[in-house]
Order: structure tokens, then C-alpha cells, then sequence
């Protein structure tokens, strides 16, 4: 799914009204309609309810609802805020069919003294501002935003939660955004939802489909896509009857050190879990026996060092390497890096210490190999590529940075985003929080080993990882739960998250 900007869906829904054909007030009907159809399902039980409307067409679609609601027997009250000195056409229709139905409770406040107490057993609808909000919330607006947020009552916010911006909320005044409970979003999810600092807004968020053009949504260009299931699926290559291990590559990973050889074996496991034909795993001395009676299927390529990586066998025979995954940062590590970094020509994921190796000697960014995946979690990142106050600039950060260096800069968390070097930036919806736990990395670099080796490109290689990653995790965690989750799990389900997949 394509995540445009609110600029592109203001833009579509224009492309909408002009050749579905449609009026704008029908549009907007049919949107409040999907609000209350989704509204009735999560909350049968006819409530109390306080909507509160701004001077835009968010407020007209909270308008629309308020009479769907009430023609559904809800208590409906609703609150328009003197703020602008007109509602927009269509709020305004909305308002006179609303007072036509009589029966409703209809407030115009404009100061703080209006505004009525929120009850805890309350629904609120939140429609003072959507897509539209052009600066932070401030003046009497705030006062309203403060006393939903003051309140206990369950909140939802329509297309946006009032106050936030759809995209970059870097200058955004955070005390003057709603905090909502759900936010039913029309058509896209908002780029904006995928950021950590947002959740406490957003809440719970689930896109309403409108039946906006599917011209205008095809042919859109942005750089954002949220991956799902068929997306993924169609990027498989078919395997064929006459192949045999030669086809599917030998990777070579580079992984383990004293007293974190668990690495090695999640990092090993993972990629034979996922369709290597051959593994060499080199690692420090004293893991030779760990290894090959943890991981049969490996072959073992060992270090002079008894305990750190200082070395890299004969690189001709990979097709891809990766490096990182329980591996130190010492300095003879670093000097083994920097003539693998010079030396090799196959892809190479780079992951965990390695990644910090490269953020503490930045003179080696200039010799990143092309075509090389980079999983760091925010900290890794931010010592490889800088620090930023908030998610949005460090989204444009990660893709300037893909897209400088020729790599694809995967930042690991909850939709976890891939950056390309095409500039494309693809989120991802599997996965779940129990995958917060040690190990989980080294899986995740295991796998995208597996796939670089059998000759998926790196941007492929990294859109199928992560997706399958998140899914065998959540596979794993419909078993045994988030608590209990371990990094070995999400590799024991890896073979459901294929079939799964591939279905
Ligand atoms: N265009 C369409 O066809 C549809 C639009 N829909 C709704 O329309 C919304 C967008 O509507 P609008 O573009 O009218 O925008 P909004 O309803 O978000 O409000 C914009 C209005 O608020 C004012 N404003 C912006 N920021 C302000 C601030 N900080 N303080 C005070 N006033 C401020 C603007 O001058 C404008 O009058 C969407 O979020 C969605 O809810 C839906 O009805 C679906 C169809
Ligand atoms: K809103």
C-alpha cells in the first residue's frame, strides 16, 4: 500500500470528485458512513457520546457522523468551536441537515467555559482538525485538545488526531495534539502513524476505505510503502525441479566472539532456515565445537584469534557475506573490517558491532560495498549516521543516506522501514514486541544472508527478510506469547512464515 502525503490525498480526493464522478458533500457522506459503520461495530452498545467539530471539512465529516449516530440511537452531543469565522461548504450543509434531525444536542462554544465536562464512560469523536492543520494548535482550540486529554473518556479521531501533522512534526507543539484511543484514517495510513513518538496520539489506527479513484491512487509517485503479504509473495523467485545446492549460493557469515557465540548459532540457523545452499560461518577459535554440534548444516571457517574476529578466509567463492552479529570492536577487528570493506565485491550485510566499527571510524563510509544491507536498531543507527530529535528527520536522514552510499539502510523497531538507494522507503506491518528480545538481530541478518546468497537483489533480499521475520515472530508469538518470545522461536517458525508466505 502507498503512503502519500496529505498534500496527495487532498489532491486524489479532488481526482475523486472530478471523474468518479461524485459530489464533494457525497464523498464526504460516504466517508462518515464507513466512520459510523466502524464506530457501530467496535462499540454496539449504544453510548454517550461528545463530538467536537472544527471549521474544515474534518469537521464536517465529524457532523456527518454525529447524525448517522444518532439516527443509530446513540446520545450524541455535539460541540461546534467558534474558531474561524465560516465552517467549509460541506461542514456547513452538514450543519444544517444535523439541526433539520432535531433531536440532537448542538453547542457552538467558543471559550473555555463552554466546554462541557468529558466523562469517563464517554465516547469522543475528535473533528476539529484533519489533514488539513496548518500550524500547531493554539487559543481556544488548545483548550478543547487539553480538556479530551485532561479526560478518561475513550477517544476517536477521524482521518488524523487533531493537532498532529500528517508528516513531519518536528516543530510540532506536542502538548497541542489529541491524544486519541483509535484513529479511523481514510484511505492511507498517514506517514506520520509509523513514527514510536506518535503511538500515545494515534493509539489504535485502522485505514477506512472510501472508494477514492484507483487511477489517481495508481498513479501517484511517492517514496513510501507500507509492505503486505501479496506485495512480498509476488517478489519470490520459483525454485525449479533440476537445481541443487550450487543454485541457491554460498554466503560466508562472520559472526561470534568469547562469550557470544549464541550469535553465530541464531545468525547460522536462520539462514539455513532460509534457503542457503551452503554456509561457511567463520568464526573465533573457541567456538569450533559450539558451532558444528550446534549447527550440523554449517561449515566452520576458523579465526587464528581463539576469540575475536581478526580474519576473513578467500572471499572468490561467496556470493554474498555477512558481518556483525556477536562479533567485538576490537581494534584487530577493525583493521579485519576495513580490508574485507576494501576487498570484497558481493553485497554484505552489515550488522551490530560492525556497524558501530564503521560509526566510530567514519573515514570508512566512503568504502561501503554497494549493494550492502544495514540493519541497525536506532542506537547503531544513530552512530553510523547521526542523531535526530524525532522519527521524521531521521526517516529523511536514513534515505539520504541509502541513497548517498548505494545501500539499503534497514532501521529495525516497530514497522521497521527499508531505505533504498532508488530513495524508496518500504514499512513494515509484521512483528510484534515480544521480538524485542536478544538475538532477534542476528536472525534477521541470517535470513537476508541467505536471500543476497541466492542472487535476490539487495533491495528484494531486505524487503522479503524483514517481512518474513516479522511474520515468523508473530507466528511464534500466537504460540507461545510476547513474554516468553526468544529469538530461537522466531527461527523455529520460519519454516510456517514460508509456507505461510507462499500460500
Ligand atoms: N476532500 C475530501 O473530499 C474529503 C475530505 N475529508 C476530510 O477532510 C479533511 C481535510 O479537510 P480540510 O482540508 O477542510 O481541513 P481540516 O478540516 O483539517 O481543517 C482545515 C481548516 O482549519 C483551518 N486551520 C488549519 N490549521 C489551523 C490551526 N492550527 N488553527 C486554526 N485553524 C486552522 C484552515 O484554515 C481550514 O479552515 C480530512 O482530514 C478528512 O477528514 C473527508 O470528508 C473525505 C473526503
Ligand atoms: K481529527
Amino acid at each position: 500500500m502507498k503512503i502519500y502525503s496529505t498534500k496527495q490525498i487532498a489532491a486524489i480526493d479532488a481526482f475523486t470528485i472530478e471523474n468518479e464522478p461524485i459530489s464533494s458533500i457525497d464523498l464526504m457522506e460516504r466517508a462518515a458512513g464507513e466512520l459510523c459503520k466502524c464506530i457501530l461495530e467496535k462499540f454496539p452498545e449504544p453510548i454517550s457520546c461528545k463530538v467536537f467539530v472544527g471549521p474544515g471539512n474534518n469537521g464536517g465529516d465529524g457532523l456527518a457522523l454525529a447524525r448517522m449516530l444518532a439516527e443509530n440511537k446513540y446520545t450524541v452531543e455535539v460541540y461546534v468551536l467558534q474558531i474561524s469565522s465560516h465552517l467549509s461548504a460541506d461542514a456547513t450543509t452538514n450543519l444544517q441537515r444535523l439541526k433539520l434531525l432535531g433531536n440532537i444536542a448542538l453547542f457552538e462554544i467558543d471559550a473555555a467555559e463552554a466546554i462541557p465536562w468529558i466523562f469517563p464512560d464517554d465516547l469522543v469523536i475528535d473533528a476539529i482538525f484533519g489533514a488539513g492543520l496548518s500550524r500547531p494548535i493554539a487559543g481556544f482550540a488548545l483548550d478543547v485538545v487539553n480538556a479530551i486529554n485532561a479526560s478518561e473518556a475513550t477517544v476517536v479521531a477521524i482521518d488524523i488526531p487533531s493537532g498532529l501533522m500528517g508528516e513531519d512534526n518536528s516543530q510540532n507543539n506536542r502538548k497541542g495534539i489529541v491524544k486519541a484511543d483509535i484513529t479511523l484514517s481514510f484511505q492511507f495510513p498517514k506517514l506520520a502513524f509509523l513514527f514510536p513518538e506518535n503511538e500515545a496520539f494515534v493509539g489504535d489506527w485502522k485505514v477506512l476505505s472510501i472508494g477514492l479513484h484507483p487511477d489517481a491512487i495508481e498513479k501517484g509517485k511517492t517514496p513510501f510503502k507500507m509492505l503486505s503479504r501479496d506485495f512480498v509473495k509476488n517478489l519470490l523467485m520459483p525454485r525449479k525441479k533440476f537445481d541443487h545446492k550450487g543454485t541457491y549460493g554460498h554466503g560466508l557469515l562472520i559472526s561470534g566472539s568469547y562469550g557470544k557465540m549464541g550469535a553465530a548459532i541464531l545468525a547460522s540457523r536462520a539462514s539455513l532456515r532460509s534457503g542457503i545452499g551452503l554456509l561457511t560461518s567463520h568464526i573465533p577459535r573457541l567456538g569450533y565445537q559450539i558451532l558444528q554440534t550446534a549447527v550440523p548444516e554449517a561449515m566452520v571457517s576458523i579465526d587464528r584469534s581463539d576469540i575475536i574476529f581478526t580474519e576473513y578466509p578467500d572471499l572468490s567463492q561467496y556470493k554474498a557475506v555477512a558481518i556483525g552479529p556477536g562479533i567485538d570492536k576490537k581494534q584487530n577487528s577493525f583493521r579485519a573490517m576495513v580490508d574485507l570493506l576494501k576487498e570484497v565485491k558481493v553485497p554484505v550485510v552489515i550488522d551490530a558491532d560492525a556497524i558501530n566499527i564503521i560509526g566510530e571510524h567514519p573515514e570508512l563510509k566512503e568504502h561501503l560495498p554497494m549493494g550492502s544491507v544495514f540493519t541497525p536498531h536506532v542506537k547503531e543507527f544513530e552512530r553510523l549516521v547521526g542523531e535526530s530529535k524525532d522519527s521524521y528527520t531521521r526517516n529523511c536522514m536514513q534515505r539520504e543516506f541509502a541513497q548517498k552510499h548505494s545501500i539499503c539502510l534497514i532501521l529495525k523497531g516497530a514497522y521497521t522501514a527499508i531505505a533504498c538507494p532508488n530513495g524508496n522507503c518500504y514499512f513494515n506491518p509484521t512483528g510484534n514486541p515480544g521480538m524485542a528480545t536478544a538475538g532477534s538481530g542476528d536472525v534477521l541478518t541470517g535470513i537476508i544472508l541467505s536471500l543476497l546468497s541466492q542472487g535476490y537483489p539487495s533491495r528484494i533480499a531486505a524487503i522479503i527478510a524483514v517481512y518474513l521475520h516479522g511474520l515468523a515472530g508473530d507466528l511464534a508469538a500466537e504460540e507461545v506469547g510476547v513474554e516468553a518470545l526468544t529469538a530461537g522461536d522466531i527461527i523455529s517458525y520460519l519454516p510456517k512464515a514460508w509456507l505461510s508466505l507462499k500460500k
